[in-house]
Formats: C-alpha cells, sequence, structure tokens
C-alpha cells in the first residue's frame, strides 16, 4: 500500500490537479471477467462517445485529448481573416469546429454515498492507482479525468449526516452517479438506501445512470454485492441506467 498522498479535509470544492490517468488502472470490471472494462462507458450504455472513450483504454488517451484540444486552435487561428472562398481553409474550420467539438466534450460525475463508505478512497485510487490517506470530506474534491478525448469531472461529496442535505447543489448537468457502499456498513444500509431513492427521484437526475459500488469487499464479513442489490431493490429501478459492482478501493479491486 502506497501512502504518500494525504487528502482532505477540504473546506471547500476546488479543482486540485488536472489528472490524466488511464481508465485501465482502474475500472468497474465484468464480473468473472480478466478484461479490464470500464465501468461506466459499458455498464450505462451512455452514448457512444462514452463507451468509444473508455473501450480501449490507454495512458495516452489523456494526453492525446490534450492535443487533440491545441490542435483545434491552431487550426482554427490559422484559418482566420482568409475568407470562406478557400475551400481548404473552409474545410478546415468546419473540420477544427468539430474536431474541438468531440474534444471538448464534459461529462459530470457524482460521487455520493455515507460517510467513511470510501468515496475519497476510491477516487484516488481511480485517478493515481494509489491508497490515499483521507480525513472525512468537508465538502467536496473535484477532479478531472480526461480518457481519450472524454473529460469526466468527478465530484466526491462528502458524506456526513450534516452534509448530505446540500448534496442536491451538486446534481445539476450530472450523468452519472457513482453510489459508494460500505458494504461491511449493514446498520446504515437503510439510510443509504433512502438517499438513494431520494437522489433518484430528483429532477436534476432523472437522465442519470447509477453505479453502486460494493465497496471494502476484502473486510471479512461484508454483504456481497448480490445482498446489497437485493437489500437496496435495485431490480425495481426501471428509469435509470444502473449497475452494482463489488470492490475493493484499498487494492484497486473491482
Ligand atoms: N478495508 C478497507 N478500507 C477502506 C476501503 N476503502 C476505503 N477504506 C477506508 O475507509 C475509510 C474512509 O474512507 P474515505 O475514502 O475517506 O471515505 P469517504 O466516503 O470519502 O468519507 P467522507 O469523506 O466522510 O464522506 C478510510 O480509512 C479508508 O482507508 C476498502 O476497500 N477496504
Ligand atoms: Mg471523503
Amino acid at each position: 500500500m502506497r501512502n504518500d498522498v494525504v487528502v482532505g479535509p477540504r473546506s471547500d470544492a476546488r479543482r486540485s490537479r488536472k489528472a490524466l490517468v488511464a481508465a485501465a488502472g482502474w475500472g468497474g470490471g465484468v464480473e468473472g471477467g480478466s478484461a479490464y472494462l470500464p465501468f461506466w462507458a459499458l455498464s450505462f450504455g451512455s452514448g457512444p462517445a462514452v463507451a468509444a472513450a473508455f473501450k480501449s483504454p490507454a495512458p495516452a488517451g489523456g494526453v492525446r485529448a490534450l492535443l487533440c484540444r491545441g490542435d483545434a486552435r491552431s487550426v482554427t487561428s490559422s484559418g482566420r481573416g482568409t475568407g470562406p472562398s478557400q475551400p481548404s481553409l473552409a474545410m478546415g474550420l468546419i473540420f477544427a469546429k468539430l474536431w474541438s467539438f468531440f474534444c471538448d466534450q464534459e461529462h459530470k460525475v457524482i460521487i455520493v454515498g455515507l460517510d467513511n463508505a470510501g468515496k475519497t478512497t476510491i477516487l484516488y485510487q481511480f485517478l493515481m492507482n494509489e491508497v490515499v490517506h483521507t480525513s472525512p470530506t468537508i465538502g467536496s474534491n473535484v477532479e478531472e479525468i480526461v480518457v481519450k478525448n472524454t473529460h469526466f469531472l468527478m465530484w466526491d461529496i462528502g458524506g456526513q449526516e450534516s452534509l448530505r442535505s446540500s448534496w442536491n447543489t451538486y446534481y445539476s448537468n450530472t450523468e452519472f452517479i457513482i453510489l459508494v457502499v460500505d458494504s461491511i456498513d449493514r446498520e446504515r444500509l437503510s439510510i443509504t438506501k433512502e438517499e438513494l431513492y431520494k437522489m433518484l427521484a430528483h429532477e436534476d437526475l432523472r437522465k442519470a445512470a447509477v453505479l453502486i459500488f460494493a465497496n471494502k469487499q476484502d473486510m471479512k464479513g461484508c454483504m456481497t454485492a448480490a445482498e446489497i442489490s437485493k437489500y437496496l431493490t435495485l431490480s425495481s429501478i426501471k428509469d435509470h441506467p444502473w449497475h452494482i459492482q463489488s470492490c475493493c478501493a484499498l487494492t484497486g479491486e473491482g
């Protein structure tokens, strides 16, 4: 276990680092499968852009995305002032526009769950393949992940009771909800359930897909993903794509 990064507490949301990471380092997977399968792209069928972004995760993806942005801008500026009568330049401009459009896509992800569930640990495991020392998140952490040309803005929101009433301030434009469950915390699963259904009923999240992480699978006596799924009555959720995945944030498994 590497413990050289310390995270939180943070008093406010801020973009602390522009991380370029490979999804291959930490993605959910098809259970029993050996290939890393990017969690939301495959689980939710959330559209070709997202699916394509995750299909062949590679470290170069994020870097390429940034290069791609730079290219788009330079093509655009070199065409400026030349007028549309030159077909090759006009085509260049159109191409640049399309290029930058696809490069600039950003998808908002919120990571929610009760305090101590492992949200911050998961976020940084995903970003850096590392286990970080955490303390309870006050407010939120936000990180950007770029995979190929697709940007994911990941909001890790503090889960303490006093903070839960403000979760809804993060909901607008959210496309993906990651709900992290502490699989050993049987006593509070009912609270998680309550929070889940409250979220799903929220207008701003009506189109959001949900990924549930049954975290802390390394703990003896933990609930399985199937148990959690049953308790949360996930099969009754018809109006949101959802997927449950068991994982262990400490090892990055799952
Ligand atoms: N055994 C075990 N411990 C974990 C795992 N994931 C996280 N933890 C530990 O659980 C504790 C809480 O983790 P955090 O990531 O800070 O939890 P959080 O959900 O962000 O909590 P809040 O910020 O208070 O909402 C830390 O001590 C982590 O090291 C896991 O998979 N297994
Ligand atoms: Mg946290």
